[in-house]
């Protein structure tokens, strides 16, 4: 088999509480191949949103080690690590997290200028990504002006717009009524799909999740195939 996009190994994560220490992560293992869409379906309070801010290096690990192309992060500098995530690595929250100060396109332009692409391709690229969410039109919204499922659309979009390798999710429509949550859930695998990014998607919906390609959880800090 190929090198893993993305492999984490022996990952730990314990937080410290009132109550004592409390190990969430206890040498999780996962690997995620190139084209690979898995489901993360785990009950709350497991640790997906723990997991998935490691794998995206927003966090670092007590102790175990995650790989990005082959590439051990846990010896990085931060700035290195920003590098990584910036270009590898699109994260797509729960809550849209966009600029409520910048437009849709600015949204979507912002981090493609902190890569380094110049400002003309980069609004170019926003503006093809919004519209093929469907916001053709919306480019010169603030997200106040949005429907929630407009919102996560350009959240999607902005997680794209530097062409990562991996894109990660902690329940991207779980805002969303039933409805929109299947349309923008939908609109998000096709593109997944259609660019052969490895994507890691936390959901608590069992019919989302059998889109994907497999589905693992959480058990007892490791992670098991569901
Ligand atoms: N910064 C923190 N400090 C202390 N405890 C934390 C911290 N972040 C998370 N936890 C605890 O770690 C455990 C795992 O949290 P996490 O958010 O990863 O779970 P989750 O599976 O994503 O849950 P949900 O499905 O409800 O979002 C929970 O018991 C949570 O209370």
């Amino acid at each position: 088999m190929s090198e893993a996009v993305l492999r984490l190994a022996a990952v730990e994560r314990r937080y410290r509480t009132e109550a004592g220490e409390l190990p969430v992560l206890r040498g999780a293992e996962l690997a995620l191949q190139a084209g690979e869409i898995v489901a993360l379906v785990a009950p709350s309070g497991t640790g997906k949103s723990t997991l998935l801010h490691l794998a995206g290096l927003l966090e670092r690990p007590d102790g175990g080690e995650v790989l990005v192309e082959g590439r051990a992060a846990g010896t990085l500098a931060d700035q290195a690590r920003t590098a990584i995530r910036r270009t590898t690595i699109g994260f797509v929250y729960q809550f849209h997290h966009l600029l409520p100060e910048f437009t849709a396109e600015e949204n979507v332009v912002l981090p493609q200028l902190a890569a380094g692409t110049a400002r003309g391709p980069a609004r170019e690229r926003a503006r093809a990504l919004l519209a093929s969410f469907g916001l053709r039109g919306r480019e010169h919204h603030r997200p106040g002006r949005l429907s929630g499922g407009e919102q996560q659309r350009v959240a999607i979009a902005r997680a794209l717009a530097n062409r990562p390798r991996i894109l990660l999710a902690d329940e991207p429509t779980g805002n969303l009524d039933v409805g929109t949550a299947g349309l923008v859930f939908d609109e998000l695998l096709q593109a997944v799909r259609g660019q052969g990014l490895a994507a890691l998607i936390a959901t608590h919906n069992p019919e989302l999740a059998a889109r994907m390609d497999r589905t693992v959880t959480l058990r007892d800090g490791r992670v098991v195939e569901a």
